[in-house]
Formats: structure tokens, C-alpha cells, sequence
């Protein structure tokens, strides 16, 4: 049975599980469904906290995991955590430091506004950050990276995919079983970054 408050069985799984949020069955799902995410991929998690993502991905990549978040991610054994919006330049900066110029396998983005209430305020939002994170995603993946991305359906939504297909390959709507029910909520699933020449997304 399905739970608006959390009680509900992906919920009580990552408790006993270790997790620290029921999110990471999302991700693991996803990873099962399309295998996106390689052994030696650099890795950044844009909206990481609390970081049951980053716990996926260290199952899976022996190459750098760097998670950002506006809150305090409690550090995690053998990855690095910023604190900061991803949408700046100085926090994108910091992420090159470490990894490089276009040195990023995938990028993934579970980060979400924090919603008002009024329904086409919030998907504005929503698809603004979206946007921002798919700028992200241009500005450190190499070419053949991947990017995965939350969304929602509504007003925009179809733009945004538009403006991913001018950037990767093949891209995909997908929706997770561990989603909410009758939430909006979706994944965009992007597949192989066209290079920085297709990146006018700001
Ligand atoms: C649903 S949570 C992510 C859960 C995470 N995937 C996990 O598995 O633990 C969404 C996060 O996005 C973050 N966020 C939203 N906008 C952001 C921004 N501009 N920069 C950095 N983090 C942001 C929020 O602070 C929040 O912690």
C-alpha cells in the first residue's frame, strides 16, 4: 500500500536496508532497466542529499563520485560532497577542479524546488531548475556521456525534452515504480551527449 508519508514499503526497505532515502530504489531501478551508469564512470549527483544515490553509485563505479546539494550532505566514505546551488558558476568550478574539463561519464539530477502549492508556478519552477541542470550537464560531460534527470509532466515538459534531443542521442521519459501515485513525476533518460557544440542551453 502506497503512503503520501513516507511509511510505505520502499520506505521501511531503506531503513532496514541502510539507505538514506526510499529514493535509491528509484535509482537502482532505473540502473537495472537501462545501465547507464559504467564501472569507471566520474559521477555527479546534482540535488544529493541525504545521498542514497551516491550509496547506489559506489556499488556500481570505481571512478569519482561527487555529490551536490543546497543542504549538508553527511559525508560518505570515498566520495566528495559540495555544498552549494549547482546552478552557480562558482559551485560548476569547483566540480572542474576535481574532475577536469569534460571528464564526467553521467550526470544524475533528483533535485526538486521546494513546491509552493500553486501548480504552474511549481512545474515553472521545476522545469527552470531542469533547464539549469541540463546546462550543467553540457558544461562537464564528455562526449558519449550520459544524463539522468527528474522531471515533471506539465506546462514546459515537452520543451524540455526538445532542448535534450538538440544535446543527446536518444532520450526517454521514463516512470519509476517507487514514484508516488498520482504524482507527475518522471525521469528523462539521455543517452550519449552529443558534444559541447550542441550546448546552447543557456
Ligand atoms: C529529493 S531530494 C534528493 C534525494 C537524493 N537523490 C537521495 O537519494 O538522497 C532533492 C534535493 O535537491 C536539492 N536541491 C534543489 N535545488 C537545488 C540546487 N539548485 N542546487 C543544489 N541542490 C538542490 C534539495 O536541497 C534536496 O536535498
Amino acid at each position: 500500500m502506497g503512503s503520501q508519508w513516507g511509511a510505505d514499503k520502499y520506505y521501511r526497505r531503506s531503513k532496514s536496508e541502510g539507505y538514506r532515502s526510499r529514493a535509491a530504489y528509484k535509482l537502482e531501478e532505473i540502473q537495472k532497466k537501462f545501465g547507464l551508469i559504467r564501472e569507471d564512470d566520474n559521477v555527479v549527483d546534482l540535488g544529493a542529499a541525504p545521498g542514497s544515490w551516491m550509496q547506489v553509485v559506489k556499488g556500481i563505479t570505481g571512478g569519482m563520485i561527487i555529490g551536490i546539494d543546497l543542504n549538508t550532505i553527511v559525508p560518505l566514505d570515498g566520495t566528495h560532497s559540495i555544498r552549494g546551488d549547482f546552478t552557480k558558476k562558482e559551485i560548476q568550478d569547483k566540480v572542474i577542479a576535481l574532475t577536469g574539463e569534460n571528464n564526467v561519464g553521467i550526470v544524475l539530477c533528483d533535485a526538486a524546488p521546494q513546491f509552493a502549492g500553486n501548480k504552474s508556478y511549481d512545474q515553472a519552477r521545476a522545469i527552470g531548475l531542469n533547464e539549469g541542470a541540463l546546462y550543467f550537464a553540457c558544461r562537464m560531460l564528455k562526449p558519449g556521456g550520459n544524463f539522468i534527470i527528474k522531471s515533471f509532466q506539465g506546462e514546459m515538459f515537452q520543451e524540455l525534452l526538445n532542448e535534450m534531443r538538440q544535446n543527446f542521442y536518444a532520450v526517454k521519459v521514463y516512470r519509476t515504480r517507487a514514484s508516488r501515485r498520482g504524482s507527475t513525476e518522471v525521469y528523462i533518460i539521455a543517452k550519449n551527449f552529443k558534444g559541447k557544440i550542441n550546448a546552447e542551453t543557456d
